[in-house]
């Protein structure tokens, strides 16, 4: 359907919705008037009919009269003429009259009578509509009164006619009677004639009465209806308006209240509304840009967007559609020249369906934007210096690396970490150390290139890179920003305090192919200059095997840390058997094992070197005892399963020399409930003396709970027996470097001898490790040795092995 015809039908049917109750009054109101007009007309034609009526009942008496006295036939015919008329008229009031009046007689009759056909209609539909009423009644009763005398009047022509016609010579007595007699027929008539007359013209005066009353009273309640449908449309109009005004203030105080620009454009782009968001994010005045072009108002920072994206952002605003890419946050200029960034969303108005213009929102998102800048800058700098940081040091290693490939050298890494730092925190305060750190980040960034990247990578440590920088120029510059640091002081309060660093410089070469090797080994180096004495710088060589070992212990802290966390490790025991005497009941020593990554078993020798180095062993120890005290807590409350005599648990020298492992002990002892006497904890000589007066105190605490120590290696570090005195063990356990060649060599028997003999006269049981053979079992058993544990005696096996009792092999030689 064409767009017009649609659009004038449903004005049509809008108009009719609301005038349709006045064209239902007006219609009612014209039916009313058209059906008045009708009964008038028809009341004007009875009356027009009567008129003849009474002519034709006097006419024809007239003409009698003259029939009478000439006897002449014109005046007969014209006598019968007049009479048909009231005649025809009776045959239609009688058809009237009777139950079952026919529409066809009545007709018949007042045509007859003359009447003209057009009124015949309105005349019938009168006298049978209205039957009835005494208004039609009434004329109608009089009408028979007056046609009462018409059988005389007919008698007495019938006789004049045939005394006319039989005898030429009438005599003047005769046709004086035949006047008589008609004169008195028509005085006789004429009261009934008249009494219709009056009759018809009273009901005549009274239907057009009744017919203005109720036209006046329709007409009245036209205009009544009329006025209260005006009232009720006026009242939902007002209504309407109220409503639209109160929604109008809703969406002001709406539009007022919220944070984003809303912009209402015409068809052609000219401002239609700005809400109060949108002025202040405009910077403007609204009718100041009150039919001004958006490209007026609406501006951009020129330097973030070019020309002709924006013209066609505007475009696309126009046009009430944004493609994906006008999306994205646009850098809006306000009108002082101040910028905001905004998103901007755009949709098409309409009203009545038709394109009306276009809605604009602009939303501020400068403080997200801000903020994610703040974010992204903090995901990649330091706080406290505003260097980059550890994270974005590494990407642009690695970065720098992946576009180096296997090419030229790409530069320099320098790992830098301040001496002795601690110092200048402990002694002058937090505050302190923060200002000289930043006072190092200035004087370091001083002395590099644009292209050199400065992070601080934690603490008091600093990593430098030097994007293709050849390594002596880069020995050159750590070795000037370590004089200049050295030269440079921070006043602090009345104190002067100054620093040095330690600098690992690794050159960047195709061998080392990954960011975290390439960092390992700085470290590494930076870790030899402070063992050569600090404040100098170390260039990391190639070759240099204890960098190397140093970097290879470092791959062992991540793998540990991670085996660790998925709990990696599992326990081994290895029987200690006593030589002299059957086993009271189970005596192992608990040994530690790592499973790889791929499931292997990796022997402790490779794995605790690099634990004891970067302080994993505490970590490891303690997860050591709770899981042994776990087991021994299963053993004890399974019955049928062996005591355990003796299970011994190796410390750490690390662990021994930490303030709180005495308090983790007594705490793991109480959580698992196991029994203090079961449990004999291994020290290794040297770890013991280095650590001596916490080692003695907690031998001392944990012995007065009932536990056991044993003094492994003894004899490999041979510092003195002297300490023997001191450190209250219950075992020695002589080292296994005697014991092995204690067969062939006299030297290593006499050690053993002698290792034992003092150990028993200081009261202390002695065990013999690396016990292989049967040789030795024999030997160790004739110096009077208590306790053998190696190969001849048993393997390492699972800690549940051991536990469930299973027979290791039987010791040969007994
Ligand atoms: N003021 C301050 N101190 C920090 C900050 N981060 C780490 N530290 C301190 O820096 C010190 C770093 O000490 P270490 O590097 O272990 O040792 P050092 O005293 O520098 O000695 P060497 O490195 O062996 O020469 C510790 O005392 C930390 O508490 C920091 O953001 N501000």
């Amino acid at each position: 359907m064409p767009i017009f015809l649609s659009e004038t039908i449903t004005r049509l049917r809008e108009s009719l919705r609301v005038v349709w109750p006045f064209l239902l009054l007006a219609l009612l109101q014209a039916v009313l008037a058209g059906a008045s007009i009708y009964a008038l007309s028809a009341v004007r034609a009875l009356t027009g009919g009567e008129v003849l009526w009474v002519l034709g009942q006097k006419d024809a008496l007239y003409y009698l009269d003259r029939f009478a006295e000439y006897g002449r036939e014109d005046d007969f015919r014209a006598y019968q003429n007049n009479l048909a008329i009231p005649l025809a008229e009776r045959d239609a009031r009688l058809s009237l009259e009777s139950p079952v009046p026919s529409y066809e007689v009545m007709r018949r009759g007042f045509i007859d009578a003359g009447n003209h056909p057009d009124d015949l209609d309105s005349v019938i539909w009168l006298l049978s509509t209205f039957w009835n009423f005494e208004l039609v009644r009434e004329p109608v009763r009089q009408w028979a009164i007056g046609e009462k005398y018409l059988d005389q009047v007919q008698a007495l022509a019938k006789e004049v006619r045939a005394a006319r016609q039989a005898n030429s010579q009438v005599d003047t007595a005769m046709v004086q009677q035949w006047r008589g007699r008609i004169d008195t027929l028509h005085r006789l008539m004429l009261p009934g004639i008249l009494a219709f007359n009056r009759s018809l013209g009273e009901s005549a005066r009274r239907i057009v009465v009744i017919l203005l009353v109720f036209n006046g009273l329709t007409a009245m309640a036209v205009v009544g209806l009329a006025l209260l449908r005006v009232g009720i449309l006026l009242q939902r109009q007002r209504k309407m308006e109220n409503d639209m005004a109160i929604e109008r203030q809703g969406a002001q105080l709406t539009l007022g209240a919220i944070a984003d620009g809303v912009i209402a454009l015409d068809t052609q782009g000219l401002p239609l509304y700005m809400n109060p968001a949108a002025k202040r994010m405009l910077g403007i005045r609204f009718r100041k840009v009150h039919q001004r072009g958006l490209a007026e108002w609406l501006r951009f920072d020129a330097s973030v967007h070019p020309a002709e994206e924006v013209a066609r952002l505007l475009d696309h605003v126009q046009q009430g559609e944004l493609a994906p890419e006008d999306k994205h946050s646009w850098h809006l200029l306000r009108s002082d020249a101040k910028k905001r960034i905004v998103q901007l969303t755009v949709a098409r108005l309409q009203i009545h369906g038709r394109p009306s213009g276009v809605g604009l929102v602009l939303r501020d998102v400068t403080r997200e934007n801000d903020y994610l800048d703040q974010i992204t800058w903090q995901a990649s700098h330091d706080d406290l210096t505003g260097l980059a940081n550890r994270r974005e040091f590494e990407r642009r290693l690695e970065a720098l690396l992946i576009s180096s490939g296997q090419a030229q050298p790409a530069g320099a890494v320098l790992y830098v970490d301040l001496d002795q730092f601690k110092v200048i925190n402990d002694t002058c305060g937090h505050q302190a150390g923060d200002a000289m750190l930043r006072k190092i980040s200035g004087e370091l960034q001083a002395n590099l290139r644009a292209d050199d990247v400065l992070a601080r990578l934690g603490g008091d440590e600093f990593g430098i890179l030097l994007p293709g920088c050849p390594p002596l120029v880069a020995l050159r510059l750590a070795e000037q920003m370590r004089l200049a640091v050295q030269a440079c002081k921070l006043q602090w309060d009345v104190q002067e305090l100054a620093t040095t660093l330690s600098v690992g410089l690794v050159e960047l070469t195709p061998e080392l192919d990954s960011m975290q090797e390439v960092l390992r080994v700085a470290d590494v180096a930076c870790y030899r200059a402070k063992e050569r004495g600090r404040n100098m710088v170390y260039l990391y060589q190639p070759d240099d095997a204890e960098v190397l070992q140093r970097v290879g212990h470092m791959h062992w802290v991540q793998r540990l840390r991670k085996a660790l966390e998925q709990d990696r490790f599992s326990l081994y025991a290895q029987t200690i058997a006593p030589l002299h005497s059957e086993p009271p009941g189970l005596h192992f020593e608990v040994l530690l094992r790592l499973h790889d990554e791929d499931g292997k078993l990796v022997p402790p020798g490779s794995f605790i070197p690099a634990a004891e180095t970067y302080g994993l062993m505490p970590e490891i120890d303690r997860w050591v005892v709770q899981h042994v005290f776990a087991r021994l807590a299963q053993q004890a409350r399974q019955a049928k399963m062996l005591p355990v005599h003796t299970c011994s648990i190796n410390l750490s020298g690390a662990s021994l020399g930490g303030e709180d492992l005495l308090d983790f002990l007594l705490d793991q002892f109480s959580h698992f409930g196991v029994d203090p006497r079961q449990v004999c904890f291994e020290i290794t000589e040297t770890s013991a003396i280095a650590h001596l007066p916490t080692a003695v105190r907690l031998i001392k605490r944990l012995r007065q709970l009932g536990c056991r120590f044993s003094l492994d290696d003894f004899g490999s570090g041979m510092s003195s027996f002297g300490y023997l005195k001191q450190l209250e063990v219950d075992f020695l356990k002589i080292d296994g470097s005697f014991v092995r060649d204690m067969v062939k060599d006299r030297a290593s028997a006499a050690m053993v001898d002698s290792i034992n003999r003092i150990g028993h006269v200081l009261g202390q049981r002695t065990i013999a490790e690396f016990v292989v053979t049967p040789a030795h079992v024999q030997a160790l058993r004739a110096l009077g040795v208590d306790y053998a544990q190696g190969y001849a005696v048993a393997k390492p096996r699972p800690i549940e092995e051991v536990l469930a009792g299973e027979k290791a092999a039987a010791l040969t030689g007994a």
